[in-house]
């Protein structure tokens, strides 16, 4: 599980005075991110990068608003590993009071993005994946 701050911006807010809606896919990319960097040790390059992941399915709850002043973090998991895709697990939570303000599941598939073409998760990557998840 990897945790991840955010910080909230001005723009973030919309009229109804809390986070608009889109702004949380950027939250939830920003947490698979810093999981990739930390736990695979994915540097990733404009030009170089061979093997990455692609979005190819999100799925979205919101439970309750962020509101101006509050502070929030991203969790993020991996809770399975396919062939050539990972389903990802990540919420938002309340800094101050833990309350689940979203949640999120996602499929990231093996892509890369020189050849466009999908490959299989590489064995190193489920071992760093798996060690990462069963030690909490
Ligand atoms: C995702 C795709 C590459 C899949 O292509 P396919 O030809 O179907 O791939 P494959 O047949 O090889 O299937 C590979 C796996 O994907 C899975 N798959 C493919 N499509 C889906 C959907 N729609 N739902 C769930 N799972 C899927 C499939 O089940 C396979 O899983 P395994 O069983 O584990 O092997 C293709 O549909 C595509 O290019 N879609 C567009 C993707 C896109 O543009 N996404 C948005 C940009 S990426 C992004 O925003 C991002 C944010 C943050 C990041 O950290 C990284 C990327």
């Amino acid at each position: 599980m990897i945790i991840t701050p955010i910080q909230l911006r001005w723009s973030d807010f919309d009229i109804l005075r809390h986070v608009y809606n889109g702004r949380y896919q950027e939250f939830y990319d920003a947490g698979k991110s810093e999981y990739f960097e930390l736990v695979l040790d994915m540097q990733l390059s404009w030009t170089t990068t061979t093997e990455g992941f692609i979005t190819a399915q999100t799925t979205t709850n919101y439970y309750s608003p962020i509101e101006f002043g509050q502070s929030v973090e991203v969790f993020t998991r991996v809770e399975n590993i396919g062939n050539k895709s990972v389903v990802m697990f990540q919420q938002i939570r309340d800094v101050v009071n833990a309350e689940v303000k979203s949640d999120s599941r996602s499929v990231m598939v093996g892509y890369n993005p020189q050849s466009k073409e999908t490959f299989e998760i590489p064995e190193n990557w489920r071992k760093l994946i798996e060690t990462e998840e069963n030690q909490k």
